[in-house]
């Protein structure tokens, strides 16, 4: 753990279109606040397209002592990824809806407390995890959340509210699957109304699906919610909105380094990882990647 690294240049990686602020005014906001302390500051805009090859051959040609994601989950899972196995920390200024891995990570959502990361910071050496190829920093999840992810991307709706309205629909016509899960400790097969493959511990709803579990400790977990009766609904919300994840009877956890996860009778399922929803073919391998991303945390939190 270093404390007070001195970083001179630093590049701040926006994703132009999220949240709801006034980019040239944040840009301005950064440069005069890096420029009082001395330090070197550029920018890197987001397109959409093939960001995270465009931003690795970026950082091939510049060497930069810190990059910072401003953006939601998805711009700092770019980052993140092209960080990964390297020795330059991430930063996050959370712009996005959800901030889940800040929050995590106990980096203020305000955005001028977010900046004196630049400034006073310790450095955590986390996981990060594949699944089915693709990396996750977060949280990536099967059933459920990921279908309402996906409605949720698909609209134009953002925050709560539209979340809510989604998942309430979906919940109304929702099939669990069943699924074959092989760990490096045991197998477990069954239905769930959600897997969640959990490196880290809060969505950025604030539910806490993997409460207790340090982001640095070399594993993940498999968090299960089976099927339940609607009945049991409120008790469950409850124990996820307060870190009693594994008082429910429907909940389980696998903890391990590696997995397979299958769907039997599928070949292909939706997955959402980090945020953003996908399509994955079965069976996903799933593989911790131990102490493999460098990120700027507050001095005052030892992170989760
Ligand atoms: N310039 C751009 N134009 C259009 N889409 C972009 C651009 N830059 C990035 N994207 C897309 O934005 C998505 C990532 O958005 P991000 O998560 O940062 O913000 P958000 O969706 O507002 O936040 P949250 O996920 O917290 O709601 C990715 O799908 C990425 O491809």
């Amino acid at each position: 753990m270093a404390a007070h690294a001195q970083l001179e240049r630093l590049l701040f990686v926006l994703n132009p279109i999220s949240g709801d602020i006034d980019k040239a005014e944040f840009e301005g906001k950064i440069t005069d606040y890096c420029l009082e302390r001395g330090r070197k500051v550029e920018f890197y805009h987001t397109t959409g397209d093939d960001d995270l090859q465009h931003l690795q051959h970026h950082l091939r040609e510049v060497a930069y002592d810190a990059v910072f994601a401003a953006g939601g989950d998805g711009t700092v899972s770019l980052v993140a990824e092209a960080l990964t196995n390297g020795t330059v920390p991430l930063g996050i200024v959370p712009l996005g809806s959800g901030n889940g891995l800040s929050k995590d990570l106990g980096i203020p959502q305000d955005i001028d407390q977010a900046l004196r990361l630049t400034w006073e910071h310790r450095t955590l050496v986390m996981d990060t995890v594949r699944v089915g190829g693709k990396f996750s920093a977060h949280l990536a999840d099967l059933g459920f959340n990921a279908l309402v992810v996906e409605q949720f991307d698909k609209g134009d709706v953002r925050g709560p509210g539209a979340y809510v309205r989604i998942a309430t629909q979906e919940y109304l016509s929702f099939e669990p699957e069943t699924y074959h899960i092989q760990t490096d400790v045991e197998v477990w097969e069954g239905p769930a109304f959600m897997l969640t493959v959990a490196n880290a511990n809060t969505f950025g709803s604030n539910v806490v699906i993997n409460p207790e579990s340090p982001l640095d400790d070399g594993q993940f977990e498999i968090c299960l919610i089976d099927p339940f009766p609607n009945a049991a609904a409120p008790g469950i919300l409850y124990n996820l909105y307060t870190s009693g994840f594994d008082a429910s009877d429907y909940t389980r956890r696998l903890c391990c380094r590696r997995a397979t996860i299958s769907v039997p009778g599928k070949t292909e399922v939706l997955v959402q990882i980090d945020g953003e929803p996908c399509n994955l073919p079965t069976p996903i391998e799933v593989e911790i990647n131990p102490k493999s991303l460098r990120v700027l945390v507050p001095l005052n939190t030892q992170g989760r």
